[in-house]
């Protein structure tokens, strides 16, 4: 099985711009097939304020209604993708950027309305990602750029959680491809103190997780986060590291970072 290295660039780094460049000429030296995934909810959060549309999240999900999916749209598929495609093409890397209604790519269900109603947050139909054709642009050359923007297939496009598209695009892969999963972002790794890069915690497996939960050393952002790593091993991804965007090549190597394992 050939290898593909699926990326995903966090919201602290896609809001930096000399960060995000930085990265994204480390990403281009990233040798085989490859995907990138980004977000960029910081960014969104900062344009919705100057148009008069408040940012609300329950749960680590954006609550998005109609203004909202517009502006989320506009700035994931449209001024952050194709920036970042910009700068990935100048540098040689032959980027493509794409959402989930592209090539009916990531589909998805409007999530249902329970206690909260999330608006238009997309839920990904796992079993109707299509690796096949995903593969298609990777056997083209392509290296496929992710926007967070999602589809039901009847018109209507959703957004949904960067972090989780990355996660279902290397779970959906994994039939195809022995698959690595790196989440970058502005830390080490997890951390044992959130604040020190010093603290990283080399190897976490579902016990030490549930107990660094439990005592409040991993919390926000971090829970989803290992929730989806941990959903990717359990589905035949081969590798997951959590760790810095600016050691991307020594994440890769396994070299830095925080491993996560199922035992
Ligand atoms: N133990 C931990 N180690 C590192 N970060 C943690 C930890 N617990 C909580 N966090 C928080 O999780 C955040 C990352 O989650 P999130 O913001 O969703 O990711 P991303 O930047 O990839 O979009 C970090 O910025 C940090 O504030
Ligand atoms: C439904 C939902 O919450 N979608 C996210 C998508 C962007 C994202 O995940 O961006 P980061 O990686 O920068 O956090 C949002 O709008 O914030």
């Amino acid at each position: 099985m050939d290898k593909l290295i699926v990326i995903k660039i966090g919201g602290n780094i896609v809001d930096d711009e000399a960060k995000l460049s930085s990265f994204l000429q480390d990403f281009a030296f990233v040798s085989g097939p490859k995907i990138l995934i980004h977000g960029g909810g910081k960014v969104a959060t900062k344009i919705g304020e100057s148009l008069g549309i408040e940012s609300k999240y329950v749960d680590g999900r954006r609550i998005t209604d109609a203004a909202t999916i517009d502006l989320v749209t506009m700035v994931y598929a449209g001024l952050i993708n194709k920036k970042v495609i910009a700068q990935l093409q100048s540098l040689n890397c032959n980027a493509i950027g794409v959402t989930g209604a592209d090539g009916n790519l990531i589909p998805a269900n409007k999530r249902p309305v329970k206690e909260i109603d999330y608006g238009f947050v997309g839920d990904v139909k796992s079993d109707k990602i299509n690796a096949q054709n995903w593969s298609s642009l990777l056997e083209h050359g392509f290296t496929p750029v992710v926007a967070p923007i999602t589809h039901d297939g009847n018109g209507q496009l959703l957004n949904t959680n960067a972090d989780t598209i990355a996660q279902e695009v290397a779970k959906a892969m994994s039939g195809l491809y022995e698959v690595s999963l790196i989440y970058s972002f502005e830390k080490a790794g997890v951390l044992l103190d959130a604040n020190d890069d010093a603290t990283v915690i080399s190897k976490i497996d579902p016990s030490s997780y549930q107990e660094l939960k439990a005592e409040g050393k991993i919390f926000a952002g971090m829970i989803p986060k290992l929730d989806n790593a941990f959903a990717a091993l359990n589905s035949g991804v081969k590798k997951v590291v959590i760790g810095k965007a600016e050691q991307l090549k020594d994440l890769i190597n396994g070299e830095s970072g925080t491993s996560i394992t199922n035992s």
